[in-house]
């Protein structure tokens, strides 16, 4: 990475990174809102995830596109290259305006070979340069996700800067410990606080380009941690993808989920989906780990497909257990699930 000076018209990436409902889809569709960051393009990595997520995310932000069905810090690291050229070609023939580029990572990813595959590759370090690594760390969630996902370590050590969420739903003393740990962790990182993704936008685009020799620095590290290469993620994670053609009953869905977590909060690392109880619009649920967020109530199904999709990530459970459960439960929720996609090593492209 070189310096940057004056007459470089290089475009800035802003890598946001952050472990499974961090909250880095709600902080990015907050700070894009800023009239003064319109001409961003965003990147959002999913793997894996049947659709759902290009469901979701069609309401949220316009500017985005979609890697699915792989891990851009392995698998999909070709792609990535393809689509930051792909975006350079659109904004070179005028198709959209360009003033930088920001890449959602997935919740499992190492931030380190994404910027290595940026780095290495002579057209896009002549076209960009990586402004910074920005994670997110639930404050709710994030002790035992440090505890027991090795990728959420790396992502904090990789980070310039590290916002720590939902603090509205935590202790002050939980937030104070955690600072302690980062402070453990990654001196060198700048560490604040968000609720709900209400942050300065400023702190997510700084433009920070008198960081850069310190952050050339970091990476030179970090690349004799973890070699050019893709590193191998955890195997004990599966994702499964359901979905149900009759519209559910949400008292009996809900009691189903709270048993679910109840029973193995420490395994379902991640729900998400969009659930259709009869109404005129989806409700969307989101779960991590043991906290259920309150669920969304939509006003309609923005020309979507009218059915329930939920896609669960787990640890160490097997997605057969998960379904029996369901099947069992099916006549009082009000359908029949029916598996969508199921995976068991969620970083093997399909
Ligand atoms: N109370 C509270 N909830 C939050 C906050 N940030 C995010 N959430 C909720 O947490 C859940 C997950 O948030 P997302 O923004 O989807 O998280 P993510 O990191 O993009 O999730 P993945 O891409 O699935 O890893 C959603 O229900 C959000 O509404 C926060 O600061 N406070």
């Amino acid at each position: 990475m070189c310096q940057v000076t004056n007459g470089d018209n290089r475009k800035p990436i802003i890598v946001v990174t952050g472990f499974l409902g961090s909250g880095k889809t709600t902080l990015l569709s907050n700070v894009l809102k800023y009239g003064k960051f319109a001409n961003t393009a965003v990147i959002i990595n999913e793997y894996g995830q049947a659709g759902l997520d290009h469901r979701l995310i069609r309401r949220i932000e316009e500017r985005t596109r979609l890697l699915s069905g792989g891990c851009i810090c392995c698998n999909m690291r070709e792609d990535l290259i393809n689509e930051l050229k792909e975006i350079l070609n659109e904004a070179e023939r005028g198709r959209i305006q360009l003033d930088r580029v920001v890449i959602e990572t997935t919740g499992l990813a190492d931030p380190a070979p994404i910027l290595f595959s940026i780095l290495m590759d002579p057209v896009l370090t002549n076209r960009y340069y990586v402004d910074g690594v920005v994670c997110c760390l639930d404050a709710a969630n994030g002790e035992l996700h440090l505890r027991n996902n090795p990728e959420s370590v790396k992502q904090i050590v990789t980070a310039d800067t590290i916002i720590i969420t939902k603090t509205d739903i935590v202790e002050k003393e939980t937030v104070q410990e955690m600072r302690e740990r980062l402070r453990q962790l990654n001196p060198a990182a700048i560490v604040m606080e968000a609720a709900n993704g209400v942050i300065d936008p400023e702190i997510v685009f700084a433009n920070s380009q008198s960081q850069m020799e310190i952050r050339r620095t970091r990476l030179e590290q970090l690349k004799t941690e973890y070699p050019d290469r893709p590193t191998p993620h955890d195997n004990g994670v599966r994702s499964m993808s359901i979905r149900f053609y009759e519209p559910l009953d949400w008292t009996a869905f809900g009691l189903w989920m709270s048993m679910l977590l109840y029973a193995h909060g420490e395994k379902m690392m991640r729900i998400k989906g969009m659930v259709d109880v009869g109404d005129s619009g989806p409700i969307v649920i989101n779960g991590v780990q043991h906290v259920i967020h309150p669920p969304r109530h939509l006003a309609d199904w923005n020309g979507e497909e009218k059915n329930s999709q939920i896609v669960f990530i787990m640890k160490d459970l097997e997605p057969e257990h998960l379904m029996d459960s369901l099947v069992a439960f099916q006549n009082i929720l009000g359908s029949a699930p029916e598996i969508t996609e199921i995976n068991l090593d969620p970083y093997t492209k399909m």
